[in-house]
């Protein structure tokens, strides 16, 4: 399967200050990738980059194997056969659906246009509402229309700006899922930008986590989850809790009590170690050590959220997550212990 898409050492300034820095990834045919990170860390300027809208300082990117594009031999937008759909979806709001759609192939022949409309008007289920306007139509009918327009030029990569955040929650999953068939039906790939990580679990075959204008991993959603390579990256896609600990030879002291650890990751000193909800074991004794700050009440039953007993130590830790089917009282004090497992442990928390 060859790679839809490769970036090597891609670097883009925005007023003199480096937004992606030496960023290098690749994407395979119709595979669909969704790239997550915290605000601010460059995923709209990568989605740019890729497309043609802000130009790049340094680094290449291949489009389909043959288009390459660096500083010194720049191609243009409308030559890079990649198409966007925008956040707010950017429809003409004085274009009826149907001239939407044909806005990006008005120099193919009427007839050759008029037929790719009706085919995207009945791939994406907008028949009888051509003659529409973006105000008549509901906020799923608009993204179908911008999903079509950007489809209309027969994109080989399409890039999605956050494309389900303005859709009601109950009609997102649906649309995901029926988006997805689409996308994979085309073989069309795609790059879609989310802050949401359930998202890129129904829509995604892969995921990026980016930081600060870089890759911190890229890996089937599954992969990521399993094997977090940073503490960014478990912290974001919101793996656990994190316990503090302080490691000496084989063993770790945390307030939940000592850990035994492996002596071959040669650890020394304060880490933050990963704990899944699984990993805690609760008991209403007298060795009390957590101490229950919020419940909530989810299909896995009760949802706790506890903080340490003793805040002076420091070891203390605020916010473990963990569930249970026994109900216990909100300020009740209770004890926690780790079950032992491969512990994920990171420098920094
Ligand atoms: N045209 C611009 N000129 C200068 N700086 C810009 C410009 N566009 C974006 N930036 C800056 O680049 C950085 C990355 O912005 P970008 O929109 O790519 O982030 P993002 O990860 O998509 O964020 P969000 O998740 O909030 O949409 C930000 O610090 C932003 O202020």
């Amino acid at each position: 399967m060859s790679d839809i898409l490769v970036i090597n050492e891609l670097t883009v300034e925005l007023q003199q200050q480096t937004i992606i820095a030496d960023l290098s990834m690749s994407l395979q045919q119709g595979q669909i990738l969704g790239l997550v990170g915290p605000s601010g860390c460059g995923k709209t300027t990568l989605l740019n980059a890729i497309a043609g809208f802000v130009d790049q300082q340094k680094g290449e990117i291949v489009l389909d194997t043959h288009i390459r594009i660096s500083q010194k031999t720049p191609v243009p937008a409308e030559k890079r056969h990649v198409g966007m759909i925008f956040q707010d979806y950017a429809l003409f709001p004085h274009l009826t659906v149907e001239k939407n759609i044909a806005f990006g192939i008005q120099t193919l022949p009427a007839q050759q246009q008029a037929d790719r409309i009706a085919r995207l008007v009945e791939l994406l289920s907008l028949v009888g509402q051509e003659k529409k306007y973006p105000h008549q139509l509901s906020g799923g009918q608009q993204q179908r229309v911008a999903i079509a327009r950007a489809l209309a030029t027969q994109p080989k990569l399409l890039l999605l700006d956050e494309p389900f955040s303005n859709i009601d929650a109950r009609l997102r999953s649906e649309l995901m899922v029926e988006m997805r068939a689409l996308l994979k039906k085309l073989n069309i790939s795609a790059i879609f930008v989310t802050h949401n990580k359930d998202e890129v679990f129904t829509f995604a075959d892969q995921m990026a986590v980016m930081d600060n204008g870089q890759i911190l991993q890229m890996g089937p959603p599954a992969q990521l989850s399993k094997h977090p390579n940073s503490w960014l990256v478990a912290d974001f896609l919101q793996l656990g809790s994190w316990l503090p600990i302080d490691v000496k030879g084989n063993v770790a002291d945390s307030v939940l009590g000592q850990l035994p650890i492996d002596e071959k990751d040669q650890l020394n000193g304060k880490y933050s170690l990963l704990l899944k909800p699984q990993d805690v074991m609760i008991s209403a004794d007298s060795q009390a050590n957590i101490v229950i700050k919020h419940i909530g009440v989810t299909e896995y039953g009760f949802h706790y959220i506890a903080d340490s007993l003793d805040q002076n130590n420091s070891l203390a830790f605020k916010q473990l997550s963990f569930y249970s089917e026994t109900q216990y009282q909100l300020h009740q004090q209770l004890t926690a212990q780790v079950a032992l497992h491969k512990f994920v442990v990171f420098a920094s928390s």
